[in-house]
This record gives structure tokens, C-alpha cells and sequence, in this order.
């Protein structure tokens, strides 16, 4: 009997994975809200596909505790040929959540609905949960087209839209929009973004990219050296964060003059062009404001774009 949802979708506590020596987790703690787009932040190597091959049950850590919907993942159980414990996951759980890891397998010459009447066959549901889940990722329209003719975008929708037949509480997708164009990217943002309030899934994926935590997620975390090392929502983020501003001006020494007047450290880098560093987002407003109430030309303004890398290493270094 499975028990009642706790406050969060999904937990990890303590969670530590070596592989041949090398510790890739260690002790990592997680809590992922019901309702919430949740992105999972690190650079290449970090330990983001392991991690997510421990919450699927794909692969078990070597201590720690997964909790699905408030039910815990993995027991540990005593091998019939050693004597030696092991974790074990608990497959009922896995119902609850849909997954996407690594590159969809998909059939060609299969039509979107026929592929997944073969997942409702495999989970046992009605065949009503096609044209649910092809809404729910805007491909009513290409039900009966061969999926070989999709575009990248269209195939990893259709993904998605496999991991949500039974309606799964929670979705995990490592790096969904990996590999996909522009308009593909914009549209598993959308998707994604939109699903807790369309079918009530909690969602929680990986990415590298801190552009594509900004534009998707509610919460995010940062992996690093196997540890959480940051964690925020994104309105408390936003305003917390200091953007480095390049202004395209008139006259870029009238316009120095009057940010130094009302306290702020600019650096004239052209006759033209005044750069502007880790000022914190509320106040940029104001500053636009004051060169324009001072009759200064503000041609362009512009944030310089942050790395996930450069972001870390500037404001959370320990
Ligand atoms: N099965 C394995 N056997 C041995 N080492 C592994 C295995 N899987 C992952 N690793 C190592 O664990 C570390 C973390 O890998 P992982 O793929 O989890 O990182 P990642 O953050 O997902 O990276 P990327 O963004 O490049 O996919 C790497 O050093 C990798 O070489």
C-alpha cells in the first residue's frame, strides 16, 4: 500500500555513488516540491545522468535514500548468493514517475498513435490515453503521420508524450532539449514549463545551461564536486543576482559623470560605450532613468550573458 503524497514529489538524502574509486556523489541532498519545474544545474561530468540513473532505479547508490511521492525507492536487501547487501528499488514505485534518459527510442514507420498504443499495451491502459497525452504535447494533429517524418522537436515530444501515459506524479528528463534547433527548444520550454499546471506533473530536468534554467524552471540546484552547492527559486535568484551592463550612449563621458554622481561605478571602454558591473537587477531602472532624465543619447543597453561556470565561480566560490 502505497502512503500518502509528502510535500515534496521527490527527495534524495544522503545519496553518495563511487564508480571504480572515484566518488562521483557524495551525500547529496535534494527536495524537489510538488508542482515545480525543477532544474538540475552542472557543468559536463558532474554527476547529473548518475544522479538521475539513481532516481529512476537504474542504478543504485551506494548509500543514501530516494523517496518518490513520499515512498522510499530503494530497500536494502540481502543477496541469495552473498552476503553482502544491496539496494534494491521498488519497481511499484515506478508507475509514478515517467522518464527520459538519453535519446528516445522511437519506430519510424510506426505513425505517432500507433507507437504509443504500444506504451499503453506495455502499462496496461486505455487506448483513450493517446489522444491525451498528444494534446497535452500539441502532436494532435500528427497522430496519424509516420514518425520517421518528424522534425528532432516533434520526436522528443512525442518522447514526452510517452512518459506521460498513466499520468505519472513526477517526470525526469535528462537535458530534454540537447540536440534540438531553436523552435524545438522553444517548444519543449513551453511544454515543460506548462505541465504542472496542465496534468498536475512535477517535472525535473537536467541541463548545463543556465539560459535554460531562467527561461523553464521554478526552482533550480547546482551540482558540484558531487554536492548541492546552490539552491533558490527563481524570482529570489533573479533579484539576487548583479548583471555586468554595457550602455551604448551619446556621449559616454557625460553619461560616466552622471552614474559616478548618483553612485555608480562605471568604466568608459569606447567614446561611445560604458560598461557597467555586477549592478543588481532592481536597480537597472533606475540607472536607465537617470541618463535619460540627465539628456544623456542611451542607445542600446544590453546584459552580458553569464556562463554557468563564470556565474558559480563569481558568486559562490567558498
Ligand atoms: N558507468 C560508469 N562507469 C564509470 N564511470 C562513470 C560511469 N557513469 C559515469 N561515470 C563517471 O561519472 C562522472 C559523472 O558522469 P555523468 O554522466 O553522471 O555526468 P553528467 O553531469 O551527466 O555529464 P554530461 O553533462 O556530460 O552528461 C564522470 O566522470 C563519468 O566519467
Amino acid at each position: 500500500m502505497l502512503s500518502q503524497p509528502s510535500e515534496n514529489a521527490l527527495a534524495l538524502n544522503q545519496i553518495s555513488k563511487t564508480y571504480a574509486g572515484e566518488q562521483v556523489l557524495s551525500q547529496l541532498n535534494l527536495a524537489v516540491p510538488y508542482g515545480s519545474v525543477y532544474a538540475f544545474l552542472g557543468n559536463n561530468g558532474e554527476g547529473k545522468s548518475t544522479t538521475i540513473r539513481v532516481l529512476t532505479g537504474l542504478e543504485a547508490p551506494d548509500a543514501g535514500s530516494v523517496t518518490i511521492c513520499g515512498d522510499s525507492l530503494y530497500a536494502k536487501r540481502r543477496s541469495l548468493l552473498s552476503r553482502s547487501a544491496r539496494f534494491v528499488p521498488d519497481y511499484r514505485l515506478l508507475h509514478r514517475l515517467g522518464g527520459l534518459i538519453d535519446a528516445p527510442s522511437l519506430y519510424p514507420n510506426l505513425t505517432a498513435a500507433e507507437f504509443l498504443s504500444i506504451g499503453c499495451g506495455i502499462k496496461g491502459l486505455p487506448v483513450s490515453e493517446i489522444d491525451r497525452v498528444l494534446a497535452v504535447v500539441s502532436l494532435t494533429d500528427a497522430a496519424k503521420r509516420l514518425v520517421g517524418q518528424f522534425s528532432l522537436g516533434m520526436k522528443q515530444r512525442l518522447a514526452i508524450a510517452h512518459t506521460l501515459l498513466g499520468d505519472p506524479e513526477l517526470l525526469i528528463l535528462d537535458e530534454p532539449t540537447n540536440g534540438l534547433d531553436p523552435s524545438g527548444i522553444r517548444d519543449i520550454r513551453q511544454l515543460l514549463s506548462e505541465l504542472p499546471a496542465s496534468t498536475g506533473t512535477t517535472v525535473f530536468f537536467s541541463t548545463h545551461n543556465l539560459d535554460e534554467v531562467e527561461k523553464m524552471a521554478t526552482r533550480f540546484a547546482v551540482l558540484k564536486d558531487g554536492r548541492i552547492r546552490f539552491e533558490s527559486d527563481i524570482p529570489s535568484w533573479k533579484a539576487a543576482q548583479q548583471f555586468n551592463m554595457t550602455l551604448e550612449v551619446g556621449d559616454a563621458n557625460a553619461a560616466h559623470t552622471v552614474l559616478l554622481k548618483h553612485g555608480f561605478q562605471s568604466k568608459m571602454t569606447n567614446p561611445n560605450t560604458l560598461r557597467v558591473e555586477g549592478l543588481p537587477r532592481d536597480e537597472q531602472p533606475r540607472l536607465h532613468a537617470l541618463l535619460v532624465n540627465e539628456g544623456i543619447e542611451l542607445f542600446q543597453s544590453y546584459q552580458c550573458k553569464t556562463s554557468l561556470e563564470q556565474w558559480f565561480t563569481n558568486e559562490h566560490t567558498d
